[in-house]
């Protein structure tokens, strides 16, 4: 009997897993702007090897995908929320949506200004040893 239980638990740990990969699919699927974050996400990923950021900067870059594509994907659940709740035009939907844009658009900034400060030098040094200017 306690086999049976453990099994079934483990089927509804696995199965969560792929209800959460579905997630995701459907705000790849559905949603430009996260298109947009993991294409620049992939673009930040292949420049920490080129630029040879050390392993605590590449670790703040992949937090910071982390925390951006998270963001995506909250404010895409409030979007179907309040979707679902109010398909008709009210103050507080509009309150909800864009309190949730504007939280993607915080850790957007961020991300913005790490990338700067961990490849802006590199970059700006790698364009002054190639003569570019
Ligand atoms: N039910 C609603 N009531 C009031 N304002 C709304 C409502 N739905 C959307 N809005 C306003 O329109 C804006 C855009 O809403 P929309 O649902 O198109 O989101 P979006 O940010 O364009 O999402 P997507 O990335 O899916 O296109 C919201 O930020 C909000 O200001």
């Amino acid at each position: 009997m306690e086999n049976r239980s453990d099994t079934s638990a483990w089927r509804k740990f696995i199965a969560s897993f792929g209800y959460a990969f579905e997630g995701i699919w459907y705000g790849l699927r559905t949603q430009r702007n996260l298109r947009i974050h993991v294409v620049i996400a992939g673009i930040a990923v292949l420049l920490s090897f080129l630029l040879r950021l050390s392993l605590a900067e590449f670790a703040l870059i992949l937090l910071t995908i982390a925390l951006v594509i998270a963001a995506e994907l909250v404010n895409t659940s409030i979007e179907c929320c309040i979707d679902l709740v109010s398909p008709e035009h009210h103050p507080l939907a509009k309150r909800a949506k864009d309190s949730a844009a504007g939280a993607v658009l915080v850790c957007a900034l961020l991300a913005v200004i790490i990338g700067c400060l961990l490849f802006g030098p590199r970059l700006w040094n790698l364009m002054i040893q190639q003569r570019v200017f």
